[in-house]
């Protein structure tokens, strides 16, 4: 649906030049709710502007539905744009037009008739919730409010993407969470692909299914929500899985696992039904080697629960690796500790 190839960007502005965005390739499939999570300054912005030509990329091709944009005459590419809708942190509403005006700005620019525009814009002010507000004033609004009209003028000329730039940084977290599960739901009854970029790895977590970790633009790291989360590679990856996934292993705990001569440290990932069933329990049971449980943990991402065990196994290696081929036989994903793994967890 979007897939950027070695897109690089940069800007030069009295004689400094900045490399915003950097070789980036990325691959967004139809139905994804992609998330990219960044510090600021990372190039999320950037990147998001680059998948609807509001910046063009200085190397590289952004193709949408299979078509690099770079190719389009002005037609072809104004055509192509009303394809993607955006919304954005600060909503970006006019403050002098009406709540109706606002979501019929689109359809205006689109030349549609009348009744037309009226009949999608009262559909679409139910559909986001505000049909009792197409009269009054982006002024008169709340925040969640604003960025309910927001999503319903970026929906207006139908497109089959969405583009979110920190579309819920400026919410407080009740609202957030009414305007994810807003999203969620034009995903799953519009089936518009959307991409996200946010520095919260809360919203990663309740909404998207792919993710990207964005560090001075370039992406650090990406894939499944849940292999991200319940397998960070990366250090800024790392802090950020740290921020929604509570880890603590207390220092005492720590300290008797480096005086235990010859045992390996493992950390096991347990995905959706994996994590409901005694698995471990059968393992401890059926192998002869000593297992102490150092560190427990589960997470909901996405109506799936990832459990996040850590052990430390002590006697015979082939029985401790039988042990590890009955976890990974029952779709336990198994890692060795290192020490570096070891560390986010303990920090
Ligand atoms: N139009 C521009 N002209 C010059 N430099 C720019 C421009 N847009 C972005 N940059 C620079 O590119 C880098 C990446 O900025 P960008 O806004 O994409 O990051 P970000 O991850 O979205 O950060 P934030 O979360 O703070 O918005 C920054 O160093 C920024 O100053």
């Amino acid at each position: 649906m979007i897939e950027l190839k070695q897109v690089s960007k940069t800007f030069t502005r009295k004689g400094i030049t900045i490399d915003a965005v950097k070789g980036i390739d990325l691959k967004v499939d139809k139905g994804d709710i992609f998330g990219v999570i960044g510090y600021s300054g990372a190039g999320k912005s950037t990147l998001i502007r680059l998948v609807n030509y509001l910046e063009r990329p200085t190397e590289g091709q952004v193709l949408v539905a299979g078509r690099d944009l770079g190719t389009y005459n002005d037609k072809e590419l104004r055509a192509a744009k009303k394809n993607i809708g955006m919304i954005f942190q600060h909503f970006n509403l006019l403050e002098s037009k009406k709540v109706f005006e606002n979501v019929a700005i689109p359809l205006v620019l689109l030349k549609k008739n009348k009744n037309e525009i009226r009949k999608r814009v009262l559909e679409l002010l139910e559909f986001v919730g505000l049909s009792d507000k197409a009269g009054s004033y982006p002024s008169e609004l709340s925040g969640g409010q604003k960025q309910r009209v927001g999503i319903a003028r970026a929906l207006a000329s139908n497109p089959s993407i969405l583009l979110c730039d920190e579309a819920t940084s400026a919410l407080d977290p009740q609202t957030t969470h009414s305007i994810l599960q807003l999203l969620k739901k034009i995903n799953a009854e519009y089936n518009i692909t959307v991409m996200i970029i946010t520095h919260e790895m809360s919203v990663i977590q309740e909404i998207c299914n792919k993710v990207a970790v964005m560090e001075a633009g370039r992406i650090i790291e990406q894939g499944s929500v849940l292999d991200v989360f319940g397998s960070p590679k990366h250090k800024t990856t790392q802090n950020f899985v740290k921020t929604v996934i509570q880890n603590s292993i207390t220092p005492s705990v720590q300290k008797s696992i480096k005086t235990e001569p010859g045992s390996v440290l493992y950390k096991l990932n347990f995905v959706g039904e994996s994590a409901s069933e005694p698995i471990l329990f059968e393992m401890i049971r059926s192998f002869d080697m000593k297992v102490n449980i150092l560190f427990a943990n589960t997470t909901e991402i996405q109506e799936t629960t990832l459990g996040t065990v850590i052990i430390q196994c002590s006697g015979d290696t082939a029985e401790i690796n039988n042990a590890l081929s009955f976890l990974k036989r029952h779709g336990v994903s198994v890692e060795e500790v290192e020490s570096n793994v070891f560390d986010h967890i303990n920090r």
